[in-house]
C-alpha cells in the first residue's frame, strides 16, 4: 500500500461516453447551432425533438426535419415541452433571444434535466467537445470552456497523429476480442483474456495492429489463425501470423 497516493486534481469536467440512445433530446431553436447539435446528439442515435418556427430554420435543420430525422414542433418553445409524452432527458437551447434562453436552462434545473445553453457557461450542466470521429473510434477534446477554437486545433493534431486506418483498426481488434470471448467464454477466465489482449495490443503497436487490420479486412478467417497463440498463451509476432 502507497504511504500516500497521487493527489487529485479538481477543477475538470467528468468525461463520458454518454449512452444516449433512443432517450428524448429536445433542442430548443432551429439555426446555426441547432444544427450542429443534432448532429452531435444524432451520433448516440438519439430521438430528437426540435422546438422552432419555421421562419428562423437552418437549411440543414429544415433538411433533417423532411427526412424524418428529427421531429420538429413548429412553434417557439412552451414550457409544456418539457412534460409532453413523458418528459424529456436533455435539453440543448440555441436560441437567439438570451432571456429565454436562460429562462429555460433555470427551468431545466428546477427540473434536474440535465441542460446545455448556448453560450452560457455557467448554466450547462455539460459542455460538448470538439471531436474526431471515425467509425467506433471517437476522440474529444475539452478546454474546460477556456478556449473552443483550441480545442478544435488540438483534436485536429492529435487525429493527424494517427494510423490512417485507426477507425477500422478499432473495429477489427474489437472483432478479436469478440473472439477472444467465444474461445473462451468463462467469466472466471476473464483475466487470461484480457491479459493475452493487452499483450497482442503491446506487441503489435498501433502501426502493427493497422497492418493487421488491413490484412484482416481482406480475408475474414485471419483471425482464427491466431487461436492456437491464444490457447497457449503466446503472443506471435505479425510476421507468424499475417499472410
Ligand atoms: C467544441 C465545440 C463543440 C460544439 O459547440 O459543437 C464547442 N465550441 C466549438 C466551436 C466554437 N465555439 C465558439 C467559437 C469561436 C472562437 C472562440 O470563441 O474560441 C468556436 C470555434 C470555431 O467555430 O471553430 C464560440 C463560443 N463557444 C462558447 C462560447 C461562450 C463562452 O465562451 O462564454 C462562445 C462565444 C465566445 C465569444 O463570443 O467570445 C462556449 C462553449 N463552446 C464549447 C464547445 C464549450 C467549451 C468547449 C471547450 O472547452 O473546449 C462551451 C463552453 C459550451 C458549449 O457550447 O458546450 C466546437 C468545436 C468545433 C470543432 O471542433 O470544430
Ligand atoms: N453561430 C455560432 O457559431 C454560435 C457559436 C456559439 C454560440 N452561439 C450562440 O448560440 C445561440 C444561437 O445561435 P445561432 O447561430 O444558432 O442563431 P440563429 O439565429 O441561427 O438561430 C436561432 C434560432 O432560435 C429560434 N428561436 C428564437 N426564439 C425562439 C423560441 N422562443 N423558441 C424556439 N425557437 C426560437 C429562431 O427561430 C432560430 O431558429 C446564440 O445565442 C449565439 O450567440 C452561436
Amino acid at each position: 500500500m502507497a504511504d500516500s497516493y497521487t493527489p487529485v486534481e479538481g477543477g475538470g469536467s467528468l468525461l463520458l461516453a454518454w449512452q444516449i440512445k433512443n432517450k428524448k433530446v429536445l433542442i430548443v431553436g432551429g439555426g446555426n447551432v441547432a444544427a450542429q447539435r443534432i448532429v452531435s446528439v444524432k451520433i448516440g442515435d438519439a430521438q430528437v425533438i426540435v422546438v422552432a418556427p419555421e421562419s428562423g430554420l437552418h437549411h440543414e435543420v429544415k433538411q433533417r426535419i423532411d427526412h424524418g430525422e428529427v421531429t420538429w414542433r413548429n412553434r417557439t418553445f412552451q414550457d409544456a415541452d418539457l412534460e409532453q409524452e413523458g418528459g424529456v432527458d436533455m435539453v440543448l437551447t440555441a436560441l437567439d433571444d438570451h432571456e429565454e434562453s436562460l429562462r429555460i436552462g433555470h427551468l431545466c434545473r428546477q427540473k434536474r434535466i440535465p441542460v446545455n445553453v448556448a453560450d452560457v457557461p455557467d448554466m450547462c450542466d455539460f459542455y460538448f467537445m470538439s471531436q474526431h470521429r471515425d467509425g467506433p473510434l471517437q476522440i474529444a477534446v475539452s478546454t474546460n470552456g477556456r478556449g473552443p477554437k483550441l480545442s478544435n486545433m488540438i483534436r485536429t493534431t492529435v487525429a493527424q497523429a494517427l494510423p490512417p486506418n485507426a477507425g477500422d483498426m478499432v473495429y477489427y481488434m474489437g472483432e478479436l476480442r469478440a473472439k477472444v470471448r467465444q474461445w473462451e467464454p468463462k467469466i472466471e477466465q476473464s483475466a487470461k483474456r484480457m491479459g493475452w489482449v493487452t499483450k497482442v495490443c503491446e506487441a503489435w503497436g498501433l502501426h502493427g495492429m493497422a497492418r493487421w487490420t488491413d490484412a484482416a479486412a481482406k480475408d475474414s478467417t485471419l483471425v482464427d489463425g491466431l487461436k492456437p497463440y491464444f490457447d497457449s498463451n503466446q503472443v506471435p509476432t505479425l510476421e507468424m501470423v499475417l499472410p
